[in-house]
Order: structure tokens, then C-alpha cells, then sequence
């Protein structure tokens, strides 16, 4: 690796350290780095418990801090970066994380906790590199590493670290010391980067320049995807969640929920401006408010901004979109085009039994959704319609990762209680009993929402079975696991594992043709109330999609029932959506909650403490980028 050029491919851009450490400053200047400092306004409060390793805490504070910075510029400072680097250096002792210490009693509890013993000392890096596009938009890149180093204290007496505490220098460094300057006395030895014990692994980030410039393409916009949208969940190269095999195919139109991320975020942007220049805000009447950023430069929001009209189309039109799907699923639209790709709207209007020009215009229709396509890929016309890969992955019946049934579930059963949401948030109330069912009706709707529930848990079963090294369990009970999909997935994935299946009679009763698809006999069914009947004894209970839709009593009721079933040890799988932590995503959850009866919808940490009420505490918790997230906790 040769250091200069790798530096320089980065000269004439303009690059942004988001980090005030004087350390982080120096290290990069003597390299010869460029660089504007803009420090990071994130808050360093994530919640250390819920990271399964303390590299990934360091590299995730990190990220957030140079993300942050990437987001700000372009409104605060009227500008785009072209690469904003984060960093965050922590000490871990004995199983524990050790940041700045806040008085000097805290460097002391840190310091003696280090005196005589080897310590780590972790920085994580992220790389934002920020494209700008030709709507003004910004897409962002993200690269994160991280670097380990090993320090050695001597034994220190007291006399010694109180004297240092005293110079004052540890107060704003992580582990309560620099090693740079008299705390160098404290060092037996060093293995590993210097430089990282003092803030930054010059030596790795150079590598990575290396490897970015010189070795890959993916810092080209042009070449590939985006790996990291301005507005969506993170989809991180070194982290990017590949226990699932379901294709992501490419969206060929933004959908209303993506713009609604994007308007989402910001606000958000706008929310966190407003409140740190709280004294720079005029409110001239409730429609207007201009913001002047610190630069003098002045927002007017009674203004439509860019992409506000088409957000709002977006959502109007957003019934119409789920409704030509629907329809489209109904038709089997899918299907046929799948046996027949090429058919053109008379022919394709035949097929489905319907009217040419009712086929033609729906047909239209989902072409401009991407759903189907009438040209191939350079673009030429091609005759008639056929399915774009989008509608092969989820839309066909047969496919391994349909959607399916859980379309034709959201027309039947969603739809009509949708249509009641204006009385539902009137009264508070759940609509779902004004749409009434005669008892046959209601087996089909049972038997529907079992299809619906099977088809998304097969596509979302895989990201949860490997979300966590399950190894240790031998006997699972998956409570209210309905159709046995999340189960039969479970003991694909860990051979030592045999899952009971716990739910009502009703359901276990139909479950038949769907256990004939599986030959797995490590996965049984026990028909039983989980409220009231004894549950199957495992070591590990799992628990997917149930928590969210029961009443806090019902909830209690069912935790304080498995966790007198669990003896020390013993796991708990929970998947749900995990909301973010200041409740304004993602918007499939928070949707899904205006159809909900009786439940709510949480965070991870809300969950998180749910169960320790029970006691069970929280090992891991894994955002999967799939349909649920899925935390394991064990009982303490
Ligand atoms: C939303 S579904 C989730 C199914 C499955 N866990 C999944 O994610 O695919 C809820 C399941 O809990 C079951 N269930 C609801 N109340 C129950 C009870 N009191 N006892 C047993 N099962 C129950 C339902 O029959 C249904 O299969």
C-alpha cells in the first residue's frame, strides 16, 4: 500500500471529519489529509446491552455521528460533502465499555479497573461518501470498520492515579487516559496500531481508501446500486444481512412508504435543526415557520419544497396502487403471464375471463408500478406483456417467496377494515368486528389468513432462523406458530433442533396441508390455548408476530406463563418489527397498527424491558432489512 496517493485520491473533494477530538484532527493532518471539521451532533446514548460485541457499539456510534453530519450539511450548511468520516474509540475491560469519564471519581472507578491488566481499546470508523443526484437528492455510501488494539497497564497505586487524574488529562478521553502524553507512564505494553489507542487507525483507514479507489468499483454511482439510500434502512457492505437468499430485486419506481421515509427524514432533519437553534426559529403564523441556519441562509417553508407535491401524490394515489396489485392478484395476472409471457392485452383479457379494455388498463397500470414490463433490457418495444422480476420473485403463486396469499389477504380481510379508519380512530376502536363474517365465511377468512401468514413467514423465516447461533437449544415451542412455516425453517436451518408448534384447535385442525409440504418430523403440532393450557416443555419458546396484536393483560398473562415454564437458561426468540426507538418508523409497522385491535407496536428497548420484567434479559437484538427483527433473550 503506498500511503500519499491513496491520501490524495481524496484531494479536490470535499471531505468533512465529524469529530472535534483535537487527536482525530492531528493524525489526519499529518497525513496530509484536507479536511473540513464539522463535530457531530448525535448523542451518544444507544444502548450498549443491545450490541452483541462492543466493536459493533464503537462502529455504530460512529456511523450514526458521520450520518448525521452527511444528513446536516446539505440543509444546515447549503452544501454537500463528499465524504464525511466518523469515528469512535472505546475501552473495554472485564466485559465492559468504558467511555469519557464524566467527574473525576468516574476516571478513578475506570482507571484502577485497568491498573495491572490487559485492556482493549476499540475504534470504529464509517466512511459516508455522498453522491448527489440530478434531483438534488442524496444517496449515501457507507464503509465501516473498526480496529483492536491491546494495552497493558502497570499495577498503579492509588497515590499514582490520583496524581493523574489530577493533571486533569483524562477527562475527555476514552478509558480515562492518553496514551500520547502522561498517560504513556500508565503503558506496560502495546500490541497492535498506536495510533488507534489515541483516536484513529491511520493505518487501517488508509487501507480502505486503498481498496475503495484503487480495488473497487462500488464507489462509482454509476456502476451499482446504492448501498446505502439517503432515506432508508442501512444496508451496510460489511454487515449486509445475507442470511436470506430472496433476491432484492431493484425498484424500478419509488414507492408511496419509500417517499414517506424520505419526507420522514426530513423532518427529521428539519425537527433536530429546530430544536438546537431554538433561538434562531420564527414562527410567523401556523403554516410558516423560516429557519435561518447559523450561515444566515433562510428556509421559507410556506414554500411547497422539492418533492412535497409528489410526496403527496404519492400517498393519494397510494390506494390505487395497492388495489391494481390486488386486482392484478386476483386475476392471477401473475400466473398467466408466468405460463404465457408474451400475451398481449386481448389475449391476456381472455385468459382471466375480463373485458379487453377493463385487461388493457390494468395492465398499464402495473407496468407503470414495475410489476410488469413490455420492453426488454436495452430498452427496445417487445410484443405484449411479461413479468418484471419483481413480480416473479413475489408475485407468482408458485414462487418460492410469493406474497401471495398475504396479497389476497390485504384485499379481503385488510381492505374492508381499512375503509372503516375514520371511525376506527374516532372511537379508538378496532374496526375489524364492523366487518361482519358468517361462520363459513369465517373458516375461508381463517383459512386465508393462514395462507397469508404462511407466505410471509416463508419469506421472512430465514433472516430470523439465522439471526442468532441457536446451537445450544435442543427443544423449541413456538407459541401461536399457526402454519409451522417459522418452525419447519427453525430445524432446516439447526439439524439439532425439534420444534412443537402451540396453537388453537382451530387452527391445528387445518394446518394438514400445510405440514403435507414438509417431511421434517423434528416439527410436531399441539393444539392448545396459550393463555390458559399448559405449554410444551422446550428450552427455547419463540414467539413471532404474537406480542404486538395481544392487550397488555393478555401479554402478561402469556410472558409470566412461559417464563414459569423456563427454567435459567432457557431462550426466548422474539420477532416482530422493531420500531425505531422515537417512534416514527418504519411506516409498515406503524401502518399495521391502525388495523391492530388490541395491541401496540414497540421498539426493541420497549420489548427489551417487556421481558425483563419477566426475567428474561436481552443477549441480542438483529434488524434484519427483512419483513421482522428478532431479538434472543435468555432467562435469567
Ligand atoms: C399473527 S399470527 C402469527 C403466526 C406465526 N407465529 C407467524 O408469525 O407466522 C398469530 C397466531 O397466534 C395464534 N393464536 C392466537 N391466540 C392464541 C391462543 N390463545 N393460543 C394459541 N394460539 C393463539 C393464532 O391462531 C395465529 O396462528
Amino acid at each position: 500500500m503506498v500511503l500519499n496517493p491513496v491520501i490524495s485520491k481524496l484531494s479536490g473533494k470535499l471531505v468533512v471529519l465529524a469529530s472535534s477530538s483535537p487527536r482525530r484532527l492531528e493524525i489526519l493532518r499529518n497525513a496530509g489529509l484536507r479536511f473540513e471539521v464539522v463535530p457531530s451532533w448525535f448523542k451518544e446514548t444507544l444502548d450498549k446491552r443491545l450490541f452483541k460485541a462492543p466493536h459493533e457499539y464503537a462502529v455504530e456510534t460512529a456511523k450514526q455521528k458521520a450520518l448525521e453530519v452527511a444528513r446536516r450539511m446539505p440543509v444546515k450548511h447549503l452544501k454537500t460533502p463528499d465524504i464525511v468520516i466518523g469515528a469512535d474509540t472505546i475501552v473495554t475491560v472485564d466485559g465492559m465499555i468504558l467511555e469519557k469519564p464524566v467527574d473525576k471519581q468516574d476516571a478513578y472507578r475506570m482507571l484502577s479497573s485497568l491498573s495491572g491488566k490487559e485492556h482493549s481499546v476499540f475504534t470504529g470508523v464509517a466512511i459516508v461518501l455522498c453522491h448527489e443526484k440530478d434531483d438534488d437528492e442524496v444517496d449515501y455510501q457507507l464503509i465501516d470498520f473498526y480496529e483492536e488494539t491491546k494495552v497493558k497497564f502497570a499495577d498503579l497505586s492509588q497515590d499514582m492515579l490520583w496524581e493523574y487524574i489530577n493533571s486533569g488529562e483524562p477527562m475527555d478521553k476514552a478509558g480515562g487516559y492518553g496514551i500520547q502524553a502522561l498517560g504513556g507512564m500508565l503503558v506496560e505494553y502495546v500490541h497492535g496500531d498506536f495510533l488507534n489507542v489515541v483516536g484513529f487507525p491511520l493505518n487501517h483507514f488508509c487501507k480502505q481508501l486503498d481498496m475503495m479507489y484503487n480495488h473497487c468499483s462500488f464507489i462509482n454511482p454509476e456502476k451499482t446500486e446504492s448501498v446505502y439510500d439517503s432515506h432508508s434502512t442501512p444496508i451496510l457492505i460489511e454487515q449486509k444481512d445475507t442470511s436470506t437468499s430472496i433476491p432484492r430485486p431493484s425498484s424500478p419506481s419509488a414507492s408511496p412508504l419509500h417517499k414517506v421515509r424520505q419526507h420522514r427524514e426530513s423532518e427529521a432533519n428539519i425537527n433536530s435543526l429546530s430544536k438546537q437553534d431554538a433561538g434562531e426559529i420564527k414562527l410567523h403564523n401556523s403554516e410558516t415557520a423560516i429557519l435561518r441556519s447559523r450561515e444566515g441562509a433562510v428556509i421559507d417553508h410556506s414554500e411547497p419544497q422539492k418533492g412535497d407535491l409528489e410526496l403527496i401524490y404519492e400517498l393519494m394515489d397510494g390506494f390505487k396502487a395497492s388495489k391494481a396489485l390486488f386486482t392484478a392478484s386476483k386475476f392471477c395476472l401473475f400466473d398467466v403471464l408466468h405460463k404465457k409471457p408474451g400475451l398481449d392485452a386481448e389475449q391476456i383479457a381472455q385468459e382471466i375471463k375480463a373485458s379487453v379494455k377493463g385487461t388493457e388498463t390494468l395492465l398499464e397500470a402495473c407496468v407503470s408500478l414495475g410489476l410488469l414490463k413490455t420492453r426488454d433490457t436495452t430498452g427496445r418495444p417487445k410484443p405484449g406483456f411479461e413479468n418484471a422480476d419483481v413480480a416473479s420473485c413475489f408475485l407468482r403463486s408458485d414462487s418460492r417467496f410469493s406474497l401471495n396469499a398475504y396479497i389476497l389477504h390485504c384485499n379481503d380481510t385488510l381492505w374492508p377494515v381499512f375503509s372503516h379508519l375514520e371511525s376506527a380512530v374516532r372511537e379508538g376502536t378496532s374496526q375489524r368486528g364492523k366487518v361482519k363474517a358468517s361462520t363459513e365465511i369465517c373458516q375461508e377468512a381463517k383459512l386465508r389468513f393462514m395462507h397469508a401468514m404462511h407466505s410471509s413467514a416463508k419469506v421472512a423465516a430465514a433472516a430470523v432462523a439465522t439471526a442468532f447461533d441457536l446451537s445450544s437449544y435442543k427443544t423449541a415451542c413456538d407459541v401461536g406458530g399457526c402454519t409451522g412455516a417459522f418452525a419447519y425453517e427453525l430445524t432446516k436451518t439447526h439439524p439439532n433442533l425439534s420444534v412443537a408448534v402451540l396453537d388453537l384447535p382451530a387452527v391445528v385442525e387445518m394446518s394438514g396441508p400445510f405440514q403435507r409440504q414438509h417431511a421434517d418430523k423434528r416439527v410436531t403440532f399441539k393444539a392448545g390455548d396459550f393463555l390458559k393450557d399448559e405449554l410444551p416443555k422446550a428450552d427455547l419458546y419463540i414467539l413471532v408476530r404474537i406480542l404486538h396484536d395481544l392487550s397488555d393483560e393478555k401479554l402478561h398473562i402469556l410472558l409470566r406463563r412461559i417464563s414459569d415454564a423456563c427454567t435459567p437458561g432457557c431462550g426466548l426468540l422474539l420477532s416482530e418489527i422493531f420500531l425505531d426507538e422515537n417512534r416514527s418508523g418504519p411506516s409498515r409497522g406503524l401502518l399495521q397498527a391502525l388495523s391492530m385491535s388490541e395491541g401496540k407496536q414497540r421498539s426493541a428497548a420497549e420489548y427489551s424491558r417487556l421481558l425483563k420484567g419477566h426475567g428474561f434479559i436481552t443477549a441480542q437484538v438483529k434488524h434484519t432489512n427483512n419483513l421482522l427483527d428478532a431479538m434472543l433473550c435468555t432467562k435469567a
